[in-house]
């Protein structure tokens, strides 16, 4: 394709994202069906300017201020993630000149917002909490696109063997530092075609979402339900770790993401899963279940501002009216998880937000209104589990994952058991 016709898709392509009016990857993948005819490196530059807009939104803006032609057309350029002399060639030679004048300019004088590209009720917070120094590196590490890591079946392979596997697809990878059952890879190698994945030796899941079934610790035999199991990446962990044993409930209120857990069930081998759609918390098919059992995972609906790396457009998608409503949900569905566990029994709330709002506060109004429930050093729990430094994971005795901390995204957890 000619260099300005890629150019103008990648201008296309911003407007209808930047109405922020649907989710970023959603129109993406839309328009990516639309174009059926783009190439793999096409695809990638024009997804990953988009991602990089998002995620540098008002420096970006602020930047293009001075340019001439459709703000788009500047932003996808300021923000062009595709082979330079590639761009150079989309270029109109006053274009070349603003670019090398924008380049050139010195960024570190600019405001505190232009340069940590949060919103102020998001930036706020995350500053009081984790003052100057950890903060910024905190903004750096969530305007940077995540790498891809993937859990190990461990019904199916070991570490050891998926990783020797991947290599002999010239595909380098490496354990990840804290799951016993992770691996890493930089960039994003297409895997969907590599037998390891479509055999279901590994599965697709951030190192920090495989840490929250280990805190869980479902074993052989046990009535487990995963809450929000939503397209059921952590359900898939939480039946391995049973060995494909036992009773292990999926519930959702959205059938359209349980029908998503379908195939990669199929590709996992698990047979113990019953994926089950709940019209609300208070369903009667989770009153029968009360006190029977063993364990919870409740992987709450949440504002998902911990995964900024991979979905930079919840930033400014999101709002604190929006957060104060899913508060008021997540105590909710944690009261109504609680009720169905058996005495002994194990809790495990969590998020992927970097909020103490969504975290801490429900964690210990739960902790209030329920004393039947003690809560269990997370540390302790992953030391068991085989996690590596678990120490370095766990504030106050909850896990508490930072990107810039952990290469994870951010994710909060709470463990109790039942008295
Ligand atoms: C964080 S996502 C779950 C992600 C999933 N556990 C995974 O690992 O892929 C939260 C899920 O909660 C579901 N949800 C929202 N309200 C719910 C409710 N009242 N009861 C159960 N699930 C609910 C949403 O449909 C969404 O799939």
């Amino acid at each position: 394709m000619h260099p300005n016709a890629l150019l103008e898709m990648s201008c296309e392509l911003l407007r209808a994202v930047l109405k922020l009016d649907a989710p970023a990857d959603s129109v993406v993948s839309a328009f990516f069906r639309q174009h059926k005819g783009l190439g793999q490196r096409e695809r990638h530059a024009l997804a990953e300017t988009t991602y990089a807009v998002l995620r540098r939104r008002p420096l970006l803006q602020h930047l293009a201020q001075s340019g001439r032609g459709p703000t788009e057309r500047r932003l996808a350029i300021l923000a062009w993630q595709g082979n330079d002399t590639f761009l150079r060639g989309a270029l109109t030679p006053p274009e070349q000149e603003w670019l090398a004048q924008v380049q050139a300019l010195d960024q570190t004088g600019l405001p505190p917002k232009l340069r940590h590209n949060l919103p102020e009720w998001l930036a706020a917070p995350l500053l009081e909490r984790l003052g100057e120094e950890q903060f910024w590196l905190l903004a750096a590490s969530m305007n940077e696109p995540a790498p891809l890591d993937l859990r190990v079946n461990t019904l199916k392979n070991k570490r050891e063997e998926a990783l020797a596997a991947l290599a002999a697809a010239n595909i380098a990878a490496e354990p990840t530092p804290f799951s016993p059952m992770g691996l890493r890879i930089p960039g994003k190698p297409a895997l969907n075609k590599l037998e390891l994945f479509t055999g279901g030796g590994v599965e697709v899941q951030d190192e920090g979402s495989q840490l929250l079934a280990l805190l869980l610790d479902a074993k052989r035999s046990e009535m487990v339900v995963d809450f929000c199991a939503g397209a059921g990446g952590k359900t898939l962990a939480l039946g391995a770790s049973m060995r494909n044993t036992g009773r292990l409930y999926a519930f959702d209120v959205s059938g359209h993401r349980l029908a998503a857990l379908k195939p990669r069930l199929a590709r996992s081998g698990l047979s113990n899963v019953y994926p089950t759609q709940i019209a609300h918390e208070r369903d009667d098919r989770i009153k029968r279940l009360a006190g029977k059992i063993d364990r919870v995972l409740v992987d709450a609906p949440c504002s998902g501002l911990g995964t900024l790396r991979r979905n930079p457009d919840l930033k400014w998608r999101q709002t604190p009216q929006a957060i104060a409503e899913l508060q008021v949900k997540q105590a909710a569905i944690l009261a109504s998880a609680a009720r169905m566990l058996k005495p002994g029994g194990r809790l495990v709330y969590a998020t992927c937000s970097l909020l103490d709002a969504e975290n801490e506060q429900i964690a210990q109004a739960f902790e209030s209104a329920h004393p039947q429930f003690t809560k269990l050093d997370a540390a302790e729990v992953l030391g068991k589990a085989h996690v590596a430094q678990a120490e370095k994971l766990v504030e106050k005795g909850y896990l508490r994952l930072w990107p810039h901390q952990h290469q994870t995204d951010g994710f909060f957890a709470a463990v109790w058991e039942k008295r």
